[in-house]
């Protein structure tokens, strides 16, 4: 991150009445990057958006932006633009004239606005639909309007409020493209809010998970996949494999837990437990592979395939393990390593980076 950050999120805590919206959250957002807060209705994600847009003052902390202190100002003074779910576009004006009303409100003569509509209308490819009204246009078009309206002004920073939400399932993937790469060649800071994990491992740079208030965990879309530090984040982000056990100690770069009477090795992104102490880890289903005899990993487990479900791309394959109490694996694998696995006693083994072990 360069020396300072384009926002400097300082403690902020907000209540309403009895309920915690947020928790002395303190975070920095660096020029340039997307960041994505995620996590379940009611963790606090809007109201830190919110805040960040100054419809919303929080009852303690500072926000900065660009080195500013504008934790007091209302929403026009800021360098910052925000886009709805519902798009919020008014429907009595044609996409220019939404366009151009947004730059009129940020005070810009009429030959400014003249050259920024050409630019962005070109950029955003909606110059085929200058004239149309938001009702004359399919939901794609007019999210892309909204985000045209957002961006004309050049914000320092914007606001992304579950934007795709009302798009269906497959426009949603590529408008998720498109808005990735709009934010790439613009190097706008983008500030995104969503409670669809999917979403926000394929567009962002960095995500924040947040849960009741606080931040469970914030990195890369990889680091939060494949080393979750908590099991809310290994639960939410994905599916895994959560194996309970206890803690052993440490050998070398791994961190040793027994499993039902074996030994299986992980490692512990959010630090090491302490010696004895009860745990749980979390491996992803296509970080298991299947072998005939035991292999040479750090876990290897033996059992019997009781299920396979075929889903298209790949196969989800259920393996009741030998030697616990009842105790299931699911894997990933494609479609013809499932079916080839037989019915008879397998070997599913991992690699002790696959395996992280959580904090509770
Ligand atoms: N204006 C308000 N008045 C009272 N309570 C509020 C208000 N705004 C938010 N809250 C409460 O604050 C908490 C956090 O709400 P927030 O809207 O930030 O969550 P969220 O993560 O954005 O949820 P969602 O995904 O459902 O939008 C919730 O418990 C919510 O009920």
């Amino acid at each position: 991150m360069s020396a300072s950050p384009l926002v400097h999120i300082d403690g902020i805590s907000k209540r309403f009445g009895d309920a915690v919206a947020l928790e002395h959250l303190s975070l920095d957002i660096a020029q340039g990057e997307f960041v994505t807060f995620l996590g379940p209705s009611g963790c606090g994600k809007s109201t830190t958006l919110r805040i960040l847009g100054g419809f919303e003052r929080p009852d303690t902390g500072r926000v900065i932006l660009d080195g500013e202190d504008v934790t007091m100002q209302p929403p026009e003074k800021r360098h910052v633009n925000m886009v709805f779910q519902d798009y919020a576009l008014f429907p009595h004006m044609t996409v220019r004239q939404n366009i151009s009303f947004a730059l009129e409100l940020k005070g810009m003569d009429k030959t400014g606005i003249a050259r920024r509509l050409d630019e962005i209308m070109s950029f955003l490819e909606l110059d085929a639909y200058g004239d149309r009204y938001p009702g004359q246009l399919s939901g794609g078009q007019r999210q892309r309007v909204a985000l045209a309206r957002a961006l004309a002004p050049d914000p320092a920073l914007l606001l992304l409020d579950e934007p795709l939400g009302a798009l269906d399932a497959k426009l949603r993937g590529q408008v998720q493209r498109e808005l990735k790469s709009i934010q790439r060649q613009t190097h706008k800071t983008f500030f995104f809010v969503t409670h669809d994990q999917e979403e926000a491992l394929t567009m962002s740079d960095r995500i924040v998970v947040m849960n009741h208030g606080r931040v469970e965990q914030d990195g890369t879309p990889e680091e939060l996949y494949f080393h979750p530090a908590s099991r809310f984040v290994a639960e939410f982000i994905g599916e895994t494999n959560l194996l309970s056990g206890k803690m052993r100690g440490v050998e070398g770069e791994a961190v040793v837990m027994e499993w039902f009477g074996q030994t299986l090795r992980g490692h512990a992104p959010s630090g090491v437990p302490a010696e004895g102490a009860p745990i749980t880890a979390s491996v992803r289903l296509e970080k298991l592979g299947f072998h005939s005899s035991r292999p040479d990993l750090p876990n290897a487990v033996q059992g019997r395939v009781i299920n396979r479900t075929f889903l298209g791309s790949r196969m989800a394959v259920d393996l009741l393990v030998e030697q616990t109490d009842g105790a299931k694996l699911r894997a990933f694998v494609d479609a013809e390593t499932g079916q080839a696995i037989g019915d008879d006693l397998v070997w599913a083994a991992w690699d002790s980076d696959s395996m992280a072990v959580l904090r509770d």
